[in-house]
């Protein structure tokens, strides 16, 4: 895993399939990423094309989302249901404040609470999640419908969230309809990681397909020199 606090920024990527996975590998992604684009925010793809992603990726992070569930027990099917993928993360939807009692995380597969950008979550949050087990926690957009992850928050508040969950030991990550250029700016806040799709489709589709120069070029806006630490 990751270490929270390095000041490494990674680059994920979302893949619909295998051949994705590929691409993504190809053109430098740090983590790549098992999501459904057809399915909103958080489509889960099916355990068998999860496993054809794991199997491309070879010594690459990977991780995949299990949707959006209602409360702590669907939760913990979503979570079962991709547990024996090999994975290396699991990423669902958890909305702030939710009671977490019943959620049974998965042995093995560290789970990564994605929060909702639409729902104002800040740092007062994270301390939640930490006990409630969750190795990870990141913001994305629900909605997709172009505005971007800073329309809904402030750089304030997203540093805020970061340095939140450096302080308690998750790893972070940042998302939601994100271009190239929001890596400055959002880099500098130190996330583990910078999640894509839309923005490295081709005409920043994310139902469409990856565009192998657009992830070579975020790889390579994240590489060195890193940004200076916040
Ligand atoms: O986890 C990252 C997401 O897949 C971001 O998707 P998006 O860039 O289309 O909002």
């Amino acid at each position: 895993m990751p270490d929270p606090s390095s000041s490494r920024v990674r680059l994920l990527v979302s893949v619909r399939d295998a051949a994705e996975a590929a691409l993504a590998r190809d053109g430098g992604a740090d983590l790549i990423d098992g999501k459904d684009p057809e399915r909103g925010a958080l489509g889960a793809l099916s355990a068998e094309t999860v496993r054809a992603i794991v199997a491309v990726c070879g010594d690459r992070l990977t991780s995949a989302v299990a949707g959006e569930p209602r409360d702590a027990a669907e939760a913990s099917a979503c979570l079962a249901a991709l547990a024996g993928t090999g994975v290396g993360y699991l990423k669902i939807a958890w909305a702030p404040g939710r009671d977490a009692a019943g959620l049974l995380l998965p042995a093995g597969t560290p789970v990564i609470a994605v929060l909702f950008a639409e729902d104002g979550p800040d740092g007062a949050d994270v301390p939640g999640l930490a006990q409630a087990g969750f190795s990870g926690a990141m913001i994305d957009t629900q909605g997709k419908d172009g505005r971007r992850l800073t329309d809904h928050l402030a750089l304030p508040r997203l540093a805020g969230f970061t340095a939140a969950c450096r302080a308690h030991g998750l790893l972070s990550g940042l998302a939601g309809s994100l271009r190239l250029d929001d890596i400055p700016d959002l880099a500098a806040l130190r996330p583990g990681y910078l999640g894509f799709r839309g923005g490295l489709c081709a005409a920043a589709d994310r139902t469409g397909r990856l565009d192998p120069a657009r992830i070579a070029e975020a790889a390579r806006r994240l590489s060195a020199p890193r940004v200076a630490a916040a």
